[in-house]
């Protein structure tokens, strides 16, 4: 029998792993499902962030505060990262939900959704949202068995996932502690550190100085600890990584409430949104495309009427 050779194209794991390997810059912007991704990919970004608070607050309606399960976040992460499987993924994971088994479970599950990257830290299970107070922290050696799991997972099954580590000790250790868990992290072989709640530019750069030459993260949440920086600051000062978790949920905030306080106010929906072009931001023309070339036509008239 012949064989039938089809040429892969490369996984969005490792295209990330390449593009971080070659020095190049990402800034990916926070979405929490499957629209506000369709949006930010409409709009052209290179790589996409899952927040875990958007994920909390759109598929709970509840704050960050540890509710999302390992189902929840996979199940997000993977319909987003197959809305474009060209596209990176960097996807939240908060804690790795449980212990080292957990964690390696977790890495499969995240590879075989296509996500390209996530990110794993060392809060406490019930775990908050990094730019709150009084967040707990497991032991140093307890993150390090979280950090070497995922690790070995990866190995396991060859994949080019990407690992970033994140700590949340500045809040309660401060700077130092902070460091030398981000470089056990990475000498049990993580790919990306990640100094959750920096606090100053002055920390913002010192963390870049002292993981060099190891790709660092920035987590850019405006009106929390950290001061807001500027993509083009954060590549300067040697960041490799920028994602800017809100932004599709505040806009997302203003603009729906605003809308809806007009309904309220007038009793008009007042938009300027078709349901085509709602359709057409979530895919249609593809839709259109898969189905007309498998024969049918029942939606090739639907162009006609955009
Ligand atoms: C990055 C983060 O984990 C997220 O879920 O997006 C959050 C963002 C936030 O809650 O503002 C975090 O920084 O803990």
């Amino acid at each position: 029998m012949a064989s039938i050779s089809i040429d892969r194209p490369s996984s969005a794991a490792t295209t990330l792993r390449r593009k971080i390997e070659s020095g190049e810059f990402i800034l990916a912007p926070g979405v929490y499902d499957g629209f506000s991704a369709r949006i930010a990919l409409e709009v052209g970004f290179d790589a996409l962030y899952m927040t875990g608070a958007g994920t909390s607050a759109s598929m709970h309606g509840h704050a960050d505060l540890g509710l999302c399960t390992l189902n929840d976040m996979r199940q997000n992460a993977e319909m987003i990262a197959n809305l474009s499987t060209t596209t990176p993924l960097i996807a939240d994971v908060d804690t790795g939900y449980g212990g080292p088994i957990m964690v390696a479970q977790m890495t499969e599950q995240y590879v075989r959704s296509g996500v390209a990257a996530f990110h794993l830290e060392d809060q406490v299970q019930t775990k908050r949202c990094g730019h709150l107070a009084r967040k707990i922290l497991v032991d140093l050696d307890t993150y390090v068995s979280r950090i070497r799991a995922a690790v070995q997972a990866r190995r396991r099954i060859q994949s080019d996932i990407v690992i970033i580590v994140r700590t949340d000790a500045l809040q309660k250790f401060g700077y130092h502690e902070s460091l030398n868990r981000l470089r056990a992290a990475r000498d049990v072989g993580a790919d990306v550190g990640f100094l959750e709640g920096i606090r100053s530019v002055e920390e913002a750069r010192q963390i870049v100085t002292d993981l060099a030459p190891w790709p660092v993260l920035l987590n850019l949440v405006e009106h929390a600890s950290t001061p807001t920086v500027s993509a083009a600051q954060a590549r300067e000062w040697g960041f490799q990584i920028m994602i800017v978790p809100l932004v599709t949920l505040s806009s997302a905030y203003q603009a729906m409430k605003k809308g809806l306080e007009n309904l309220k106010e007038t009793g008009l929906p007042n938009t300027a949104f078709s349901p085509q072009q709602l359709f057409r931001v979530c895919g249609l023309d593809e839709s259109i495309q898969i189905d007309s070339a498998a024969g049918e036509a029942s939606l090739v008239d639907l162009k006609h009427h955009l």
